[in-house]
């Protein structure tokens, strides 16, 4: 038997399967999806790979007395599923990535091991050989980590004796593995006599031995207690657990434990009855099974309770659920719903776990004692074995594309993993991303519809303001009248405020504060970027550039500005304005410990915020049935990013804040400043009108050629040096350029660039974009020519300058 390996090696520039020989005695434990040890290369260094065929026949051209044999197999049970190993295989083809980087990403830093040396003792070794106290530690302890060894005596002092012991073959030396996370145990003490006898033995037990007498009560009714729980719980101290152990009562043992990532109690949420909405949805989904649903629910129409529900069916059935949510949106108050309904069935999955707590989700999953899984992006790869159902979030969100290597995109990863196992796939948004809606319109997926609030309230009253007019009528503070006014009623009836702040796109646009007009692009209708070291404005798309204006070209005005305007500058003047208010301030900056997004939720819902101000972390998920207000104090800035998204994520973040506003009985009021009140963005996120949102902006993409009318390759080419960056740029752009010309097939591809990034040097490398646009069908010929380019990375590296490739990416600016 042959086995073909991905072997973990990250020196090693090419990306291909190695072929190793199956020992006969392996074979019948043998199973792809399984971690083995081989040598490998001329030092035959002990690497890990992973099984991911087995054959009968060697290829040809391979000679198998030349083939190295397998040395040990790590694992017990497989880490992949035949189908998860099908889908590493995708992912790689799909995202131009190689097998290590797909590995790690489906499989969890910590289960992948190291090889380490370890130092065995063969013979007892003479103290008059070697230092004395080496010797004695060695003949004391047979088996150590080479590592310890050096970190206890001293990597020179040992050096030559550890050589001179090997040599008389006292010692020996070898390649072991290690999980790099260790288990975590904790004490328990269990019950070692029978329920029915407690009285009995109670009476026995001296009257002085009162604490005694208790834990034996304690423990008639349950069979084990953490000792922890039990000293606590008793009040008594450790000789008191020893006397019983003495009697043969109790027995301390030691227990495997989870860590517990939420650190906190959660309530129990109960099943609501579904109302005839979300009745239907859920029947509809239920009913078809392999099949790709689309829900397009309204802020706040309960499609929460409709996961759930699916979710509970899926249990019955024996299934497990994956739920997907955007790293914005993973809140308590979304956790605090599934934990509460389904317990310690719910493993957590996301980028805050510590590589322990992510260890033992991973494996709660895997054997099958965690059957929902819930997290972000990564948890699409939760390691079950037989899934019925991925459920993902706000299906539109961003963050469900990776930006690091694999560069996979959530929902195409969720969409096969789902026709390999035979799973349903939700989706979810309020906003769906047009090209899923795109999708769905071409019945791709099946749309579902729900246009009502669960609890039958209307969606808020959304205000438009035009500050333009604000300022014409001498009113130059950061609050509209309207808002000013709003806040002091909702401050004086003790309701809450949600204040958000669009940080996305500051200080990149230039824009006329009399007459609003933004500085765009003459060929790209895409807004022009202010570069301040040239002061000059650049077109990122095109190329185009031109000076800086001083003066609006539109009116003439001379109050032409780039924009600047932060949250904390929002707080200043929110405590100046209303100083007896309580305010609070959400942003990066202010949550950067481990629990202080927690704690700022759990005073919100205390009611001890009145104000609450935020950037886009504060756009979801909430549920705040006392907030009657929310205030978007500059709405465009998101509209001038120079991305064919722009328009798009715009309308979704109004739509998603407006819906924080008015979700109990008490009425929601919106009210949305802005510097273009007439951008069709705007104007439809005001009616809540995603329909009529869609179709204008359907048609620029078409009329553009974006997604969904073609598929994007962004091609960035990075370094420190410039020139080399640019040349190297270039030269990609012609590789690119000339192997389309040259086909016969790909008339249809454009390739845009090279041309600056936006953001053209971070942390000191200078970054050159190439955009291709392409069909679909276009795309596999396509990617023979981007490996191509990825193989020569090895080349660009002596000029270290490196190429890498995103399919679709989130952006591209
Ligand atoms: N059938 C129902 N009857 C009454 N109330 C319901 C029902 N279903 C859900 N709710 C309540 O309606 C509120 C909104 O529901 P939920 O948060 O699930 O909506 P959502 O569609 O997920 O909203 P969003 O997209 O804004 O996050 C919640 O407080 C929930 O408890
Ligand atoms: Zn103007
Ligand atoms: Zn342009």
């Amino acid at each position: 038997m042959y086995a073909e390996l991905a072997v973990d090696n990250t020196s090693l520039n090419t990306d291909r399967l190695f072929t190793y020989s199956v020992p006969s005695d392996m074979e019948f434990y043998m199973e792809v999806g399984k971690r083995v040890l081989v040598p490998f290369g001329r030092g035959n260094k002990l690497l890990e790979g992973l099984v991911v065929n087995l054959k009968r026949d060697l290829d040809s051209g391979l000679d198998a007395d030349k083939l190295k044999p397998i040395q040990y197999v790590v694992d017990r049970e497989p880490i992949m599923t035949l189908e998860m190993v099908e889908l590493l295989g995708w992912m790689r083809e799909r995202y131009l990535a190689k097998y290590t980087e797909v590995i790690k990403t489906i499989v969890p830093n910590g289960i992948t091991m190291k090889a380490k040396k370890v130092v065995k003792v063969e013979m007892a070794i003479d103290e008059t050989i070697v230092d004395p106290e080496l010797a004695a530690y060695l003949n004391s302890k047979k088996r150590m980590a080479l590592e310890n060894l050096k970190r206890k005596f001293g990597e020179k002092n040992i050096q030559k004796d550890i050589n001179r012991l090997c040599q008389m073959g006292c010692i020996e030396i070898e390649e072991s593995v290690f999980q790099q996370v260790k288990k975590q145990y904790e004490k328990h003490v269990e019950r070692r006599f029978k329920p029915e006898d407690a009285d009995c033995i109670a009476e026995t037990l001296s009257t002085r031995a009162v604490k005694q007498v208790e834990i034996v009560r304690l423990l008639s009714s349950r069979e084990s207690i953490s000792k922890k729980e039990l000293l606590q719980a008793v009040n008594t101290s450790d000789s008191t657990i020893k006397s019983l152990e003495k009697k043969g009562l109790v027995e301390t043992v030691e227990r495997e434990v989870d860590r517990n990532p939420v650190g906190r109690e959660v309530a129990h949420y109960s099943k609501i009855e579904l109302n005839e909405a979300q009745r239907m949805v859920y029947d509809e989904i239920e009913s078809l099974k392999h099949t790709k649903h689309l829900i397009h629910g309204v802020t706040g129409s309960g499609k929460t309770e409709v996961y759930l529900q699916l979710i509970e069916s899926a249990l019955e059935r024996g299934e497990e659920s994956i739920v997907l949510v955007p790293e914005i949106a993973l809140t308590p108050q979304t956790l605090d719903r599934f934990m509460g309904r389904f317990g310690d069935r719910v493993a957590i999955y996301h980028s805050k776990l510590s590589n322990g707590e992510r260890y033992d989700e991973w494996r709660k999953m895997r054997d099958g004692r965690a059957k929902v899984a819930i997290g972000t992006r990564s948890a699409v790869f939760a390691p079950f074995r037989n899934l019925g159902l991925i459920i993902m979030d706000e299906e539109h969100e961003q963050s469900y594309k990776s930006s690091m290597n694999p560069k996979y995109s959530t929902l195409e990863v969720a969409e096969k993993r789902c026709e390999l196992e035979g799973a349903r796939l939700v989706l979810g948004s309020a906003t769906p991303s047009v090209e899923t809606y795109y999708r769905a319109e071409s019945g791709e997926f099946k749309l579902l519809e729900m246009n009502l609030r669960a609890n039958e309230n209307p969606l808020p009253n959304i205000n438009l303001i035009d500050m333009r007019e604000e300022l014409y009528n001498g009113n130059k503070s950061i609050f509209s009248r309207e808002l000013y006014m709003s806040m002091l009623e909702k401050l004086e009836r003790r309701e809450q405020i949600i204040l958000f702040l669009n940080s996305r796109g500051f200080s990149k646009f230039v824009s006329c504060r009399s007459c609003g007009h933004v500085i765009k692009c003459s060929r790209c209708d895409i807004s022009m970027t202010y570069h301040a070291e040239e002061n000059r404005l650049v077109c990122h798309y095109c190329g185009e550039s031109r000076k800086m204006v001083t003066e609006c070209p539109e009116c003439g005005s001379r109050y032409v500005k780039h924009m600047g305007l932060g949250t904390q500058k929002v707080e200043a003047e929110v405590r100046k304005h209303f100083p007896k208010a309580a305010v609070e301030r959400m942003d990066l900056d202010t949550t950067g410990r481990k629990h202080s997004h927690e704690e700022i939720l759990t005073r919100m819902k205390n009611r001890e915020i009145d104000i609450l101000i935020g950037t886009q972390m504060i756009s979801k998920g909430l549920d705040f049935p006392d907030v009657t207000l929310v205030g978007v104090i500059i709405a465009d800035t998101s509209l001038n990013i120079p991305d064919y998204k722009a328009p798009e994520r715009t309308f979704q973040l109004m739509t998603q804040v407006a819906g924080r506003a008015g979700r109990s009985e008490l009425e929601g009021r919106v009210v949305i400043q802005t510097y273009e009140p007439d951008h069709y963005s705007i104007q439809t996120a005001k009616d809540h009108d995603y329909m009529s949102f869609y179709s204008q902006e359907i048609m620029v993409r078409k009329l553009f050629r974006y997604p969904p009318f073609c598929e994007l390759v962004d091609i960035t080419v990075y370094g420190r040096e410039e020139s080399s960056v640019c040349k190297i740029a270039s030269e990609v752009a012609s590789r690119v350029k000339d192997s389309v010309s040259k086909s016969e097939t790909l008339r249809n591809v454009e390739v845009l660039g090279p041309n600056p990034a936006l953001i053209y040097r971070i942390k000191d490398r200078y970054r050159m974009k190439i955009l291709i646009k392409a069909r679909r069908e276009d795309m596999s010929e396509i990617k023979t020519t981007l490996g191509a380019l990825l193989s020569l990375n090895e080349k660009y590296a002596k000029e270290q300058v490196r190429v890498s490739i995103d399919i679709n990416p989130s952006s591209i600016i």
